[in-house]
């Protein structure tokens, strides 16, 4: 296939080193730094506009703030392509209506994509529906959902990296303000987080938080702070307004797009 990536950031350079060995890729940046980057790494790298005539698949994996430019410069070669968007929050519909592509897809992919252990979900429907799970098969698991489950998605496996990352760091903290040096503290927090996710693979997390909690020890101890403290209820809470700004996103470009826009 014929494969354009607008962007050559985190996921679109990812995603062209993944696919550049069975597929045909060229891969577009703004900035000329990312650009040589990316030739440095032996990828083919193009206009926007070269880029998305020449391709069968066009997918754009720009910031959403960024797409607008992309659709005021380019929106005249869209209609006959198979588009795929990597952007949180943009709708099937509203891509649809402000692309005209032939099918459009949807892909949320994390950032496990650097590393080829993505978990992907798709939406959309059409004769290249294979083709899409191909591409991002060669990036880690993909699934099929429901696109009224991208924002939770979005919030959860697609956020998730970063909260994790988050939690790792106020654990390493916790080390260190019991007495650890940071650097050991750092390596502990991140290999309890590697055993537990092996362990869960198992069990239920309530059977393996109660085996590890012997009454009156320390871990209930620590359980409890978390309790009086409801980080778990803002664990929660976190992930619920993280699926809610992904839903304004959308709502919010499709204001800013302004009416001239040039359309097909
Ligand atoms: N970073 C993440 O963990 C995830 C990001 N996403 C989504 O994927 C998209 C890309 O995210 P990242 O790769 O992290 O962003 P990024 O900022 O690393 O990459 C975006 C790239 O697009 C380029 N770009 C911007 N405007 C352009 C234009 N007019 N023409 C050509 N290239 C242009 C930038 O130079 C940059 O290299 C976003 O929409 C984000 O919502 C989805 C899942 C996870
Ligand atoms: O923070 C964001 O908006 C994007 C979507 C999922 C991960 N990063």
């Amino acid at each position: 296939m014929k494969i354009a990536i607008i962007g050559g950031g985190n996921i679109g350079s990812s995603l062209a080193l993944a696919l550049r060995d069975k597929h045909e890729v060229k891969v577009t940046s703004k900035s000329e730094k990312t650009a040589s980057l990316l030739r440095e790494k032996g990828l083919t790298v193009s206009s926007n506009r070269n880029a998305i005539s020449w391709a069968e698949v066009v997918i754009i994996s720009v910031k959403p703030f960024q797409f607008p430019d992309i659709l005021r410069e380019n929106s005249d070669l869209f209609n006959d392509k198979v588009i795929v968007s990597t952007m949180a929050g943009l709708t099937r519909k509203f891509l649809m209506k402000s692309t005209g592509g032939k099918e459009v897809f949807r892909a949320m992919p994390n950032l496990g994509i650097t590393i080829r252990r993505s978990l992907t979900a798709l939406a959309g429907c059409g004769g290249h529906a294979k083709s899409v799970e191909e591409i991002f098969s060669a990036v880690g698991k993909t699934f099929w959902i429901d696109e009224r489950s991208f924002d939770a998605w979005t919030a959860l496996a697609g956020s998730g990296p970063g909260i994790v990352a988050e939690l790792v760091d106020s654990l390493m903290l916790g080390g260190v303000k019991s007495g650890l040096p940071a650097s050991l503290s750092l390596t502990a927090a991140i290999e309890v987080m590697e055993t537990t996710v092996e362990l869960l693979k198992n069990e239920k997390p309530h059977t393996l938080r109660d085996k590890v909690s012997t009454p009156g020890g320390t871990t209930i101890q620590a359980i409890s702070v978390l309790e009086e403290r409801g980080v778990g209820g803002a664990i929660m809470r976190a992930i619920y307004e993280a699926s809610i700004r992904s839903k304004e996103i959308s709502r919010e470009l499709e204001c800013s797009i302004s009416e001239d826009t040039p359309r097909k």
